[in-house]
């Protein structure tokens, strides 16, 4: 337990911080300066792995991530576990039948795709994405995983911005790993 805190304040440590990108007034927390450092990337991939193996019932039997930093993490527990990785992209990249859904973002709007027939009816899905900021792209993503029949267990951030109440906006539970 305290070498689980000490991983995260380490992990937390290298989060850079960047006013006023890309828009002003938003204050950029920097997943890639904690990946440019492998000791912090790894005890990253240590928490993440320990919350669900010690924390998260039942267990997950998909990982489905966010476009684009989402994709740097959920491979991670994905392989760990050695149960599937999904992505989510945004639009007009995923090839085949697609689930689509529109959402607003802190700075700006989107639109969200999953493969149709990439979760099965049932399925207990872990939704993983790097920060929680207004909660819409978790929402959207809950959604998309929703339509397919399939249970979001939980939406599993690394940084979440408190102070913007993005979690009340999600319609699943939500765990943040590191909070500002
Ligand atoms: O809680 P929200 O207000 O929805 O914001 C959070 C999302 O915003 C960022 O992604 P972004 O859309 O900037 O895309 P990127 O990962 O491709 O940079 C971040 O990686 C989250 O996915
Ligand atoms: N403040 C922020 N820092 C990094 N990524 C974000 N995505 C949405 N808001 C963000």
């Amino acid at each position: 337990m305290e070498e689980h805190k000490e991983k995260l304040e380490f992990v937390k440590n290298h989060i850079d911080s960047y006013p006023d990108f890309p828009k002003p007034g938003i204050l950029f927390r920097d997943l890639f300066s904690v990946l440019r450092n492998p000791r912090a990337f790894h005890a990253l991939q240590d928490v993440m792995i320990e919350h669900v193996s010690s924390q998260l019932t039942p267990k997950p039997e998909v990982i489905v991530a966010l476009d684009s930093r989402g994709f740097l993490l959920g491979p991670l527990l994905a392989l760990h576990f050695h149960i599937p990785f999904i992505p989510i992209r945004k639009r007009g990249k995923l090839p085949g039948d697609v689930t689509r859904v529109s959402f607003a973002l802190e700075y700006g709007t989107d639109i969200f795709e999953i493969q149709s027939l990439s979760l099965g009816s049932g399925q207990n899905v872990l939704i993983v994405d790097d920060l929680l900021a207004t909660g819409g792209s978790l929402n959207a993503a809950c959604q998309l995983v929703n339509q397919l029949q399939a249970t979001v267990l939980e939406c599993l951030v690394i940084m979440e911005l408190v102070y913007l109440k993005g979690r009340d906006n999600v319609k699943a539970p939500v765990h943040s790993l590191i909070q500002f």
